[in-house]
C-alpha cells in the first residue's frame, strides 16, 4: 500500500481457469514478479511482435484467491486508513469480463463471494464500533459514467428530490465531488448494502457478444467518512473518502465486434481508458507541471483518487488463457505503469469554524482570568480588558474635564482601552465647547456666514456688512465676522494709530527693557504701555491681528504686534545682571503684560463672586429643604389627626379640610417650587463656575508664559540676536539655545554665517532652515541699509557690512 514516498498498489487478479497459460505467464516465486514469454508463432497477435518476452513487477499475484484473502490483501489497510483520515482508492481495471465487478462489488447472492464494497461497509461500521472516543459519520454515494454523462446510481431512494439539473464534477476545499449526486447518510452496515445493492440494480447492463452482464460503464461507489474526537471543544477534524471503482472493460474495439450502440459505448469506453492511461503517463512524470485529469469525466472524478496524497491501489484482472493474451499484455503494461505513479498519503484536517470560535472565546476568557490575576500579583489592579461600562466612562470624561481645568495634574493611563477612550472624551468635550462658545457668541454677536449669500445679503441690508461684503468692524477677512460697530468705525489698511507710552521711570521698572505692547479685549479702547522710555510706536491696523481662542478663553483677546514691522527705537542698555524673576514678574504685571494681568484679576474677581453666590444659594437651598420638612412633618400630623376624628366628605365625594391645612399644602407647594428654582439656579452656578475657573487657568498660563518671553528677550537673549531672530513675532523661549547666542565682533552677515555655521554642524537636518533664514535677513538688511545708512559709521575705502549685499550701484566709498 501506497506509504509516504511510495507508488501505487498494484495487484494482478486472475480469473480462475482450467486453461491456464503457465506456459507463457510466469509468476515469481515472490508472486511479484510476471513474466510473460510468447513463442515465436505466437508473436503475430501481439501489438509489438518485435517482442517476445515481457517483465512486470508488482506488489501481488492472486490466483486462486478467494474473495476474503484479496480482501485482506488490498483493501483493509485501506479502509482502516480512511478512517484515521487519509483518502483511498480501490480501482478494478480489465479486460470485459476478467473479473472486474466480482473483485470490486462481488457475487450479490452469497455472501462468502462478496466484494470488496461490502466487506470495506463491513469494516468501516465495525472499526467504528471499536472507536468510542470518536464520533463518526458515514455517508455513500454512487456514480456511473456512461457514454461520459454522470448518472447518480441512487438517485431512486425515496430522500433524493429530483432535479433536472445536470450533475458536474467539481472542486472544493474538500476536494472533488459530483454536484447533484445524491450523498446517504448510512448508521449501519445494512443500511450502506441497502444503497449499494439498489444501486447495482440500476446499473446499466448492455448486452455484449463477450459477456451478456458485462457493464458498459465506469462505477464509483463512494464512501465518506467524517470522523472528530467526541469531546465538545474538538474543533478539528477529518473527512477522508474511500473510493471503491469498477472500471469499464478495456478490450479493443476490433476484438469486440461491437455495432451501433454497443460501438457507442465501447468507443467512449476506450476513449475514458485512453486518457485515464495519458494522465497516468504524465503523473508518473515527477517533471509535469499540468496533469490532463480534465480530459474527460472518468479522470476528473478520479483527480484526487490517483495517486498523491491518496492511498491508491489498483487491482488489474486479467484473464489466464492464451487467447486472451494480448489483451492480458496490455492489462499488465497499465498496471506497470500505474505502479510508477508516486503517493505520499497524508491526513488533512479540518477546522469547524463555529466550533473554533467557541474555542477562541474560551481561549481569550482563559487569558483575561490570567491577566487579572498577573494585575493581582504584580500588585497593578484596575485592568480593564472588558468593554468599559458607562460608569468607567462618566469617570473618564470626569477626569478629562477636570485635566482640560487643570484641577487634575494627570490622568494615570492603565492601558490601552481606558487610553483610546480618554481621547474620545478629549474629543466629546472639545466638540461640546466648541458648541457653546458658538451658542454664547450668538447670544452677544450676529455672525454672518460668508458663504450664505443670502445672509449677506440681510446683513447688507441691516448695515452690518459693507459693499465689499466684509463685516464691519472685521479686521481680517477670514471665516465668521463679528462686529456691531457702525460702518464710520471699520479701520482702514491705510488707517494708522499713534500710541504713546508712558514713561517706565512712572513705574520704577528698570531701564533698557523693550517696548511691549497688550491690546485690549475686543470692543475696548487699545492702550499701550511703556515700560521704560519715551517711546513711540506706529501701528497701522494691518498689524493687528486678531487671535481668538476660540473654545479657550471667549473673552481674552490678544493682539499680536509683528514687532519686527514696527518701527520702534530706543537707546537704552540692559542692566549687567538680570533682575530676579520675582521682582520681574511684578514689573511684568504692572509693565507689558498688565492687560492680562487685568483681565486674570477681572475673571478671578467673577469667579470669587459665582463661588460666594453659590455658598448663598447652597445654605438657601438647606433652609428651604429644612422648611419643607417641617411643613410635611405638620401636614402628616394633620392629615392623622383628620383621619382618627372622622373626614367630611363632600357631595362630590371630596375630603374637606380646614384652611390650616390647606394654608400649609399652598406653602409647601411654593416652598417646593423655591426649592426647584433655586436648584437650577445652583446648577447653572456651578457651571459658570466651571467655566469661569478655566478661563482664570488659562489667563494665569498666558500670562506665566509672556511673562517668559518678555524675560528671555529682555535680559537674557542679546539684542544683535533678537534682531536675527526676530523675523515675525516674538521669541518664543526654546526657539534658540541661549549657548548659541554670543555677541559677535563681526558685521551681521560674518556674525550670521558663522551662526549658520556652528549649528549646521550641530544639526545638518537644520541647514535647511537656517540658508532660508539667511535669505530672509539678506533682505532686511538690505531694507535698512537702504533707509538707515548711517554716514557716521562709514569709514573711507571700506564697505560697510549694512551694504554688503547691495546691488552694485548703492556700494558707494565716501
Ligand atoms: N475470481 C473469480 N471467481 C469466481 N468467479 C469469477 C471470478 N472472476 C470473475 N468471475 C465470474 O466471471 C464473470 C464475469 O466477471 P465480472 O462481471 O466480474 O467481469 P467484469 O470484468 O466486471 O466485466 P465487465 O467489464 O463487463 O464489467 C462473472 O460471472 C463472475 O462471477
Amino acid at each position: 500500500m501506497g506509504t509516504k514516498g511510495n507508488s501505487v498498489c498494484v495487484y494482478v487478479r486472475v480469473r480462475p481457469t482450467d486453461n491456464f497459460a503457465q506456459d507463457i505467464i510466469q509468476i515469481g516465486e515472490d508472486s511479484k514478479t510476471i513474466n510473460v514469454h510468447i513463442k515465436r508463432d505466437n508473436r503475430i497477435t501481439v501489438v509489438n511482435n518485435q517482442r517476445s518476452d515481457w517483465s512486470f513487477r508488482l506488489d501481488g499475484f492472486l490466483q486462486n484467491a478467494s474473495q476474503d484473502s484479496v480482501y485482506d490483501t488490498v483493501a483493509k489497510s485501506v479502509v482502516s486508513k480512511a478512517l484515521d483520515g487519509y483518502n483511498g482508492t480501490i480501482m478494478c481495471y480489465g479486460q470485459t469480463g476478467a473479473g472486474k465487478t466480482y473483485t470490486i462489488t462481488g457475487a450479490t447472492e452469497s455472501y462468502d463471494h462478496r466484494g470488496i464494497i461490502p466487506r470495506a461497509l463491513q469494516q468501516v461500521f465495525r472499526e467504528i464500533e471499536a472507536r468510542p472516543n470518536y464520533a463518526i459519520t458515514i455517508r455513500v454515494s454512487y456514480l456511473e459514467i456512461y457514454n461520459e454523462t454522470l448518472f447518480d446510481l441512487l438517485s431512486s431512494m425515496p430522500d433524493v428530490m429530483s432535479t433536472d439539473a445536470q450533475m458536474m464534477i467539481k472542486e472544493d476545499s474538500h476536494g472533488v465531488h459530483v454536484k447533484g449526486l445524491s450523498v446517504h447518510l448510512t448508521n449501519s452496515e445494512e443500511d450502506a448494502l441497502n444503497l449499494l445493492f439498489e444501486g447495482e440494480t440500476n446499473r446499466i447492463i448492455a448486452s455484449h457478444i463477450l459477456n451478456k452482464n458485462s457493464s458498459r460503464s465506469h462505477c464509483i461507489f463512494t464512501i465518506y467518512i467524517e470522523s472528530r474526537v467526541r469531546c465538545l471543544s474538538e474543533a478539528k477534524y477529518t473527512y477522508s473518502k474511500i473510493n471503491l471503482v469498477d472500471l469499464a472493460g478495456s478490450e479493443r474495439l476490433k476484438k469486440t465486434r461491437s455495432e451501433g450502440q454497443v460501438l457507442k459505448e465501447a468507443s467512449y469506453i476506450n476513449r475514458s481508458l485512453s486518457f485515464l492511461e495519458q494522465t497516468i503517463l504524465a503523473l508518473t512524470d515527477r517533471k509535469r507541471d499540468h496533469i490532463p485529469f480534465r480530459q474527460c469525466k472518468l479522470t476528473y472524478a478520479l483527480k484526487d483518487s490517483l495517486g498523491g496524497k491518496c492511498n491508491t491501489i489498483l487491482v488489474t484482472n486479467i484473464y489466464g488463457e492464451e487467447t486472451q493474451l494480448e489483451e492480458t499484455l496490455s492489462s499488465l503494461r497499465f498496471a506497470s505503469r500505474m505502479k510508477c505513479i508516486p503517493t505520499d498519503p497524508e491526513i488533512i484536517q479540518y477546522y469547524d469554524p463555529v466550533l473554533n470560535i467557541k474555542n477562541l472565546e474560551k481561549e481569550i476568557n482563559f487569558l483575561k482570568q490570567e491577566l487579572y490575576l498577573h494585575d493581582i500579583l504584580a500588585k497593578r489592579g484596575q485592568g480593564i480588558y472588558e468593554p468599559l461600562t458607562e460608569t468607567q466612562i462618566a469617570e473618564i470624561n470626569s477626569q478629562a474635564r477636570r485635566y482640560l481645568a487643570g484641577t487634575l495634574t494627570e490622568i494615570d493611563i492603565i492601558n490601552v482601552r481606558q487610553l483610546q477612550e480618554v481621547f474620545a472624551q478629549f474629543k466629546i468635550i472639545l466638540s461640546q465647547q466648541e458648541q457653546e462658545v458658538e451658542a454664547k457668541l450668538r447670544e452677544k454677536y450676529t455672525l454672518i456666514d460668508k458663504k450664505n449669500f443670502e445672509t449677506i445679503a440681510a446683513a447688507q441690508k441691516a448695515g452690518l456688512l459693507d459693499e465689499e461684503g466684509q463685516l464691519v468692524g472685521e479686521l481680517d477677512r477670514q471665516g465668521f465676522g463679528i462686529g456691531l460697530a457702525p460702518p464710520t468705525s471699520k479701520p482702514t489698511t491705510s488707517a494708522t494709530k499713534k500710541y504713546k507710552s508712558k514713561k517706565s521711570k512712572e513705574r520704577g521698572s528698570p531701564p533698557g527693557r523693550k517696548e511691549s505692547f497688550v491690546s485690549p479685549p475686543l470692543g475696548k479702547e487699545p492702550t499701550s504701555v511703556s515700560p521704560s522710555k519715551s517711546v513711540q510706536m506706529v501701528a497701522s491696523a494691518k498689524d493687528l491681528e486678531i487671535k481668538e481662542s476660540v473654545g479657550k478663553d471667549l473673552d481674552i483677546i490678544s493682539l499680536d504686534i509683528h514687532r519686527s514691522e514696527l518701527a520702534f527705537r530706543e537707546e537704552s542698555s540692559r542692566p549687567s545682571t538680570p533682575p530676579t524673576k520675582e521682582v520681574a514678574f511684578e514689573e511684568f504685571k504692572n509693565d507689558r503684560g498688565s492687560e492680562l494681568n487685568r483681565i486674570f484679576k477681572e475673571d478671578k474677581a467673577i469667579l470669587i463672586d459665582r463661588k460666594k453666590k453659590i455658598a448663598e444659594i447652597t445654605q438657601r437651598i438647606n433652609i428651604i429643604k429644612q422648611e419643607i420638612d417641617n411643613t410635611q412633618q405638620i401636614l402628616s400630623v394633620k392629615k392623622y389627626e383628620r383621619e382618627t376624628q372622622g373626614e367630611y366628605i363632600s357631595d362630590g365625594g371630596q375630603t374637606i379640610i380646614d384652611e390650616e391645612e390647606f394654608m400649609l399644602i399652598v406653602k409647601l407647594k411654593d416652598l417646593k417650587k423655591q426649592y426647584r428654582s433655586d436648584y437650577d439656579e445652583l446648577q447653572d452656578l456651578k457651571a459658570e463656575v466651571q467655566y469661569c475657573q478655566h478661563l482664570v487657568d488659562q489667563c494665569r498660563q498666558k500670562l506665566l508664559t509672556e511673562f517668559d518671553i518678555w524675560y528671555n528677550e529682555s535680559f537674557l537673549i542679546p539684542e544683535d540676536m533678537q534682531v536675527i531672530l526676530k523675523g515675525r513675532g516674538s521669541i518664543r523661549p526654546g526657539m534658540m539655545p541661549i549657548s548659541k547666542i554670543t555677541p559677535l565682533g563681526e558685521d551681521d552677515q560674518d556674525r550670521f554665517e558663522h551662526l549658520q555655521q556652528t549649528l549646521s554642524m550641530d544639526n545638518p537636518k537644520a541647514l535647511s532652515f537656517y540658508n532660508a533664514k539667511m535669505k530672509m535677513d539678506h533682505r532686511h538688511i538690505y531694507v535698512k541699509a537702504a533707509s538707515h545708512l548711517n554716514p557716521t559709521r562709514k569709514k573711507a575705502g571700506v564697505i560697510t557690512a549694512s551694504v554688503r549685499n547691495k546691488p552694485p550701484s548703492i556700494l558707494s566709498v565716501t
